[in-house]
């Protein structure tokens, strides 16, 4: 029986269930993530990782003594590490051993780059074989020597444990909080009792549980997982403890097939032959497209001048991939509503964005003369976007403080003048100024710039109702959501499309965390997306995505730096900032960084409100199980949604000793601990990372708040990926539970590449780019 004092002498943490008893990093200073932390100031002291970074201009980043700091098998586990490259490869050459990855080259699911001639200058590194989309992109820098080290429990079993939560060796896995358990690090102070909610039905059943979030009819308790509109005599019955959870799943799984639309929807999944019909019609539409004469003249302007409709290779080696590879289990798993997706039907739909897509294709057939000449330009850029600057780190020098003293606002009025802009704090500046730039913030009388026109324009076309699959929820609890500031302000937002008809009429003006429980309650599944920058945040949330996360990931999606361990609050800001002001109708959530939460609630509480404020997300997102209850009910009890995050929680690599699944075997039942006891601490939902499958799917039936997989399998309520995965911008190793539905880089190469060779054989400016 699981007892408060589970928690309250953390003995829960060190149950050790199989974990390596020496992850990685044992001399890593720790100050910012276990300090002895609530009621001492919080003191930055850099440097805060083990390796600090050289002084600007010394050495580069990503030099080999970072091998020796972390370990080179740490860092053959890390498939985001920018590795040394063997400087002898060309840069054409795939790699000749990779890490199996549906995404490289060989076996895995990506045909070799075909010969050049065909119109499209080689692609400067093919997938499989390259790092994250940040610094300096070189030959084969992920190639492995070894394969990933094997788990460190075997594979599930095809039942959850039958032991109850409550028995004191499986009621956590002592690290899936957040991995930092159970690892012979010091214990955290102890936590105030009464906050911590046990995750055992029995005492659910004594008291009355916190319901902040819970939803729907019915005295069911917190973690009652009777959520879904499933017919009743199809519903396992309730588990109370986890031996009966683990039958109850078994049952649920043995009346799958009784769900006909579940069912009909895996064998669309599973028939080749009709994807193969859809992929054969979407080309066909789309070559169509190809040869439509109806072009606006504003975009015939952009024409290439020597027109040439083929394809460039990127897309048919992305096809190709599509067709012809062996698709993995688990690409067929992640299959959206099937074709729907693909996108040569999007760009039909997308009518604008598609001719856009085709000028740069056709752009790509260019000159292949000049591809020797501009070989070289098309090589990688050791652009190193990653810091040497100051280091700031982006904390809070002083937690403790009010946050207006760390960062006073001066709330002025939009019209202010930007005189003063220079002496004002970041987030002072706010949306008064940034909302020039922001299309939320686009009064319709203001659309004078190209950008505006087009964005106006985009706004007219915003996707067909059938596209993408819109969760139709907002409906119902928002019939006329109009979300209209009763305070005024920039609520305006005359140029958003009138609600008319369609999809259109079923969303929200903004998707807001009852949105998302209204999801769950009615099954259906949504979409997550991560977005850094104002275009991608515009995109997204048009194409209906209704929550955007500012991960943490921006760290190696945008900084280039190797783990998210780098990223700082005073980095991430910016881009949140960005992403807040584009997105219109996305529910925008901001991951807090690592080191700025975890020291106490109160540490979290400022570096949430700085996001709040300085950014305007809606949300934070933070790392960790039952060690971060304390966080998730400050900030909830303040009126800051918080979305939790268990499972692998990339912030504790070091500490869970790599890139692992996380909660098999004797792990799930403190997985499921620590979902629950999130829940119960007000978390509005849950991103579940590497998780099995089936203890995602338990997950999800027991806590009434949406969990959002990502490497958690199809059974949770929504899913998330990290952008520029989902649509092929970054090369490199893919994680299994990617799947690419673009070729992003393959086009903005082929772009750039033909650029280049128009300017340089003098193509470009024509006469009618001139003045
Ligand atoms: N571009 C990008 N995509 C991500 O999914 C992502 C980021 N960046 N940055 C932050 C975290 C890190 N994440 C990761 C990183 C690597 C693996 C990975 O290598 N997984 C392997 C091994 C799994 C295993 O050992 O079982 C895989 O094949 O999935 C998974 C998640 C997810 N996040
Ligand atoms: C992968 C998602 C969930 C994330 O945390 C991030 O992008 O930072
Ligand atoms: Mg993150």
């Amino acid at each position: 029986m699981a007892d408060s004092s589970d928690y309250e002498d953390d003995n829960w943490r060190d149950r050790g269930l199989g974990l390596d008893p020496s992850p990685s990093l044992p001399n890593a200073p720790r100050t910012y993530e276990r300090g002895p932390v609530p009621q001492q100031p919080y003191v930055p002291k850099p440097p805060f990782l083990p390796s600090a970074p050289p002084p600007p201009g010394q050495q580069p980043y990503y030099e080999p003594q970072r091998d020796e700091q972390y370990g080179r098998e740490h860092q053959e586990q890390n498939p985001f590490r920018p590795q040394q490259q063997p400087p002898a490869t060309p840069p054409t050459t795939p790699p000749a051993q990779g890490r199996p990855s549906s995404f490289g080259p060989g076996s895995n699911g990506v045909p070799a780059r075909p010969p050049a001639g065909n119109g499209t200058p080689p692609r400067p590194s093919s997938n499989g074989n390259a790092g994250w989309s940040g610094p300096a992109p070189q030959p084969n820098p992920f190639a492995p020597s070894s394969p990933p080290p094997p788990p460190l429990s075997p594979p599930p079993p095809p039942s959850l444990p039958s032991s109850p939560p409550s028995s004191p060796s499986q009621s956590s896995n002592g690290h899936s909080s957040n991995g930092v358990i159970g690892n012979g690090l010091p214990p955290q102070p102890p936590r105030p009792p009464q906050r911590l909610q046990p995750p055992d039905a029995s005492r659910a059943q004594q008291e009355e549980p916190r319901r902040r979030y819970e939803p729907g009819p019915g005295p069911e308790p917190v973690w009652g997982h009777e959520r879904r509109p499933e017919p009743p005599q199809q519903r396992p019955p309730e588990p109370s403890r986890l031996s009966d959870a683990a039958q109850a799943y078994g049952a649920g799984r043995s009346q799958e097939g009784a769900r006909p639309d579940e069912s009909r929807r895996r064998e669309q999944r599973y028939d080749p032959q009709q994807e193969d019909a859809r992929r054969r019609e979407s080309e066909q539409r789309y070559e169509a497209q190809q040869e439509d004469p109806a072009r606006r003249e504003g975009e015939r302007r952009y024409e290439p001048q020597q027109e040439d409709a083929r394809r460039p290779e990127s897309e048919q080696r992305y096809e190709a991939r599509q067709e012809d590879a062996p698709r993995r289990e688990s690409e067929r798993r992640y299959e959206p509503q099937q074709e729907d997706a693909r996108r040569p039907e999007s760009e039909q739909r997308y009518g604008a964005q598609a001719d856009e897509a085709r000028r740069y294709e056709v752009a790509a057939a260019q000159p292949r003369e000049s591809e020797r000449v501009v070989e070289q330009s098309t090589q990688p850029q050791e652009i190193r976007l990653r810091g040497d600057g100051p280091r700031e780190n982006g904390y809070l020098t002083d937690p403790s403080a009010e946050y207006e003293v760390n960062a006073p606002m001066t709330e002025e009025p939009p019209g202010e003048s930007p005189a003063t802009e220079g002496s004002r704090p970041i987030g002072a500046r706010r949306r008064a100024d940034v909302q020039q730039d922001a299309p939320s913030q686009v009064p319709a009388e203001q659309v004078t710039s190209h950008r505006a026109a087009r964005r106006a324009f985009a706004n007219h076309t915003e996707p067909a109702p059938t596209s993408p699959p819109q969760p139709a929820a907002a409906t119902n609890s928002t019939g006329g959501d109009a979300e209209v500031s009763p305070y005024g302000g920039p609520a305006a937002k005359s140029n958003q499309p009138a609600e008319t008809t369609g999809d259109q009429a079923k969303r929200p003006r903004r998707y807001r965390v009852h949105h998302l429980r209204d999801f769950k309650n009615r099954g259906e599944k949504w979409a997550m997306l991560t977005a850094y920058d104002q275009y991608t945040a515009e995109i997204f949330d048009q194409a209906g995505i209704p929550v955007l996360l500012v991960g943490d990931s921006a760290a190696n999606n945008v900084y280039g730096y190797d783990t998210t361990l780098r990223v700082t609050v005073d980095e991430l800001i910016p881009l949140a900032r960005a992403v807040a002001n584009a997105a219109q109708r996305a529910l925008v959530v901001a991951d807090l960084p690592f080191g700025s939460y975890q020291a106490s609630p109160e540490q979290a509480f400022h570096t949430a409100v700085r996001f709040m404020k300085e950014a305007g997300v809606q949300a934070v997102k933070l790392e960790g199980g039952r060690t971060v209850v304390p966080m998730v009910e400050k900030l909830t009890q303040s009126g800051i949604p918080v979305m939790a995050h268990i499972g692998f929680t990339p912030q504790s690599e070091h500490s869970i000793g790599g890139y692992r699944v996380q909660g098999r075997g004797e792990q799930a039942a403190g997985l499921i601990d620590d979902a629950v006891a999130l829940a119960a601490a007000g978390a509005f939902s849950l991103v579940l990372e590497m998780v099995p499958g089936d203890v995602a799917a338990e997950i999800t039936k027991r806590i009434p708040i949406p969990t959002i997989g990502i490497g958690a399998g199809r059974d949770t309520d929504a899913q998330v990926l990290v952008w520029q995965d989902m649509a092929g911008l970054r090369s490199g190793t893919m994680p299994r539970f990617v799947k690419q539905y673009a070729d992003l880089r393959g086009i903005l190469t082929s772009a750039a590449t033909s650029y280049a060779a128009e300017v340089a054989n003098g193509a470009f400016p024509a006469d009618e780019h001139t003045f």
